[in-house]
C-alpha cells in the first residue's frame, strides 16, 4: 500500500522544510505548499489524505481553504496551527470543520502521533461506509486518482444536498446508473425512494403510463388504477435513464411535474402534488438534438443547470489498475475466491485497451477471465482483449477481414448503419430491421456507444 499523503501549507521554509522532512522520515509522502492558491492547486492533483495547514498565509488564512476542502471531501482530517491561538479562533476552526487546532511551536513528534491518529480514524469511518454500502449494493464511482475523476468527485459532492435535477452526460456502460445511485444514497433523500426507468425502446404510452400512471378505466385494459413512478419516487429521486429517447410528446408533462410539481395520472382530472429530484442520463448529445428540434429546449435547460460528465476509461487510463482490483475483488467475493490479481503484464493490457464499453465492459472482461482462469493470478494472455475487435472510429467497420466471427460481422455493420444515421438509434434499428429496444440492448452488449460513429 503506498504511504499517506500529507499537504503541508506553511509560508515560512525553514519550519516548512524541518516539519517535510521529519514527515517524510516517519514514512509519510509530503507535498508542500507556501500560499492558499498554491494549497489548492497542490490540493487538487495530489488528492491528499491529510492537511496540515498554518493560519496566516501571504494571500488568506486556513480557514479559506478549510472552506474549499470542505466542498471537496467532508471527513478529510485538517489540522491547523497557529502562532497566535486564541480561544475564539480555535472555536471558530473546529466549527468551519478543522479536526485540531494547535499552537505553535508545534513538536514534530506529537504532530505526527496526531495525524497518524486522526488518518486511522479516517480509514475505519470508511471501511465502515463502505461495508454499509456494500450491504446496499453501492458502488464507489470515484475511484482512482486521475484529474477527471477527481473533479467529478467534487463536482457531484457539491450537487448533494440541493434539489434541482441533475443531468449526467456519459458514453454506454461509464456508470451514468452507479453514480445516480451514489448519489441517492449520500443525499438527504436516502431515505426515500431511488426509482429509475429506462425510456429508450419504450412506446410514448408505455412511457407515459409508467411515469405519470393511470387510473381505472384511463383506456382500454387499465382494469385498475395504477401509481407511477413519479408518485412511488414522491420525497425521493427519480432517475430517468436515456432521457434522449423521451418522446417529444411527454417531454412537456415531465417539465410541468419539475417546474410546477404536480402532474396528473392519464384519465385522472385533477392534479397531485409531487416532491422529486429527477436524475437524467443520457449517452447522446442532448444540445444537437435541441439544435435539432428532437428533444425540447425548454426541458433541456430545466435538466441540465447541474450536469455531471463521466469521463470515458479511455481519457483515464491510470485509474484502470485500481478500477480493475477492486472489481476483481467484487467478484472474487461472489465468487467465493479468495483476492486475485494482475500481472504487470496484464495491467499494461488493460491500460492499453480502449474500452469502448467503459466500466461494463471491463467488468465483463474480468468476470469472465476469472471464471476460465482458476489461479489467484491474472496474466495479460487469461483477459482476452488483444483479440478483441477495435474501438469505435477505428477503420475496421468499412472492410471487415474475409474470416471475421459472426460478431465482429454484427458489430462492424451496425457501426456502418450507425454512421449513415448519424447516430440515430431509431433510424438505425428500422434499416436493421430489428426493434429500437433490441437494437440497445446489442449495443450493451457490444459496447458500443450511438453517437461515436
Ligand atoms: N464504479 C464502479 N465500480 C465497479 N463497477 C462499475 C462501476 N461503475 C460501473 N460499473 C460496472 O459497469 C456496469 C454499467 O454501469 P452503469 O449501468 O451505471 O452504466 P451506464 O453508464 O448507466 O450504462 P448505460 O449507458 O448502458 O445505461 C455496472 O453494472 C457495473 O458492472
Amino acid at each position: 500500500m503506498s504511504e499517506p499523503r500529507i499537504l503541508l501549507i506553511e509560508d515560512d521554509p525553514s519550519v516548512r522544510h524541518g516539519m517535510a522532512a521529519f514527515l517524510r522520515a516517519s514514512a509519510l509522502e509530503v507535498f508542500e505548499a507556501d500560499s492558499c492558491r498554491r494549497a489548492l492547486e497542490t490540493f487538487r492533483t495530489v488528492n491528499p489524505d491529510v492537511v496540515v495547514a498554518d493560519y496566516s498565509l501571504p494571500d488568506g488564512t486556513s480557514l479559506d481553504i478549510l472552506a474549499q476542502v470542505r466542498r471537496m471531501s467532508e471527513d478529510l482530517p485538517f489540522i491547523i496551527l497557529t502562532a497566535h491561538g486564541s480561544i475564539d479562533l480555535a472555536v471558530r476552526a473546529i466549527k468551519d470543520g478543522a479536526d485540531q487546532f494547535l499552537t505553535k511551536p508545534v513538536e514534530s513528534k506529537a504532530l505526527l502521533v496526531l495525524v497518524r491518529r486522526l488518518l486511522e480514524q479516517r480509514r475505519l469511518r470508511q471501511r465502515q461506509e463502505a461495508a454499509s454500502r456494500e450491504r446496499a449494493g453501492i458502488l464507489d464511482p470515484f475511484q482512482g486518482t486521475s484529474p477527471a475523476i477527481r473533479l467529478l468527485e467534487e463536482q457531484a459532492r457539491r450537487m448533494l444536498a440541493w434539489d434541482s435535477p441533475i443531468l449526467i452526460l456519459g458514453e454506454t456502460g461509464a456508470g451514468k446508473g452507479v453514480l445516480a445511485r451514489w448519489i441517492h444514497f449520500h443525499s438527504p433523500r436516502s431515505e426515500e425512494a431511488f426509482v429509475n426507468l429506462n425510456c429508450a425502446g419504450l412506446t410514448r404510452e408505455l412511457l407515459e403510463s409508467e411515469l405519470f400512471g393511470y387510473e381505472r378505466g384511463a383506456f382500454t385494459g387499465a382494469v385498475a388504477a395504477k401509481q407511477g413512478l413519479l408518485e412511488v419516487g414522491h420525497r425521493g429521486i427519480v432517475f430517468l435513464d436515456e432521457i434522449g429517447d423521451m418522446d417529444p410528446a411527454i417531454q412537456p408533462k415531465l417539465l410541468k411535474a419539475l417546474e410546477e410539481k404536480t402532474f396528473r395520472r392519464l384519465g385522472d382530472v385533477r392534479d397531485r402534488v409531487v416532491d422529486i429530484r429527477l436524475i437524467a442520463s443520457t449517452n447522446l448529445a442532448l444540445e444537437d438534438m435541441v439544435r435539432a428540434k428532437t428533444f425540447r429546449d425548454d426541458l433541456f435547460y430545466r435538466i441540465s443547470t447541474l450536469t455531471l460528465r463521466i469521463p470515458p476509461l479511455r481519457e483515464r487510463p491510470e485509474d484502470i489498475p485500481v478500477l480493475a482490483e477492486r472489481i476483481l475483488g467484487l467478484v472474487a467475493s461472489r465468487m467465493g475466491r479468495g483476492q486475485v490479481t494482475l500481472s504487470p503484464c496484464a495491467q499494461q493490457a488493460l491500460m492499453a485497451y480502449p474500452w469502448p464499453g467503459n466500466l461494463r465492459e471491463l467488468s465483463n472482461v474480468l468476470e469472465r477471465a476469472m471464471i476460465l482462469q482458476r489461479g489467484d493470478r491474472l496474466e495479460g494472455a487469461d483477459l482476452g482483449i488483444s483479440d478483441r475487435a477495435p474501438a469505435p472510429g477505428e477503420p475496421f467497420g468499412e472492410s471487415v477481414p474475409e474470416l471475421a466471427t459472426l460478431k465482429e460481422m454484427e458489430r462492424a455493420h451496425i457501426e456502418r448503419v450507425l454512421r449513415k444515421t448519424a447516430g440515430n438509434v431509431t433510424e438505425a434499428a428500422q434499416i436493421l430491421g430489428m426493434a429500437r429496444r433490441t437494437l440497445y440492448d446489442r449495443l450493451k452488449v457490444l459496447g458500443i456507444t450511438p453517437g461515436l460513429h
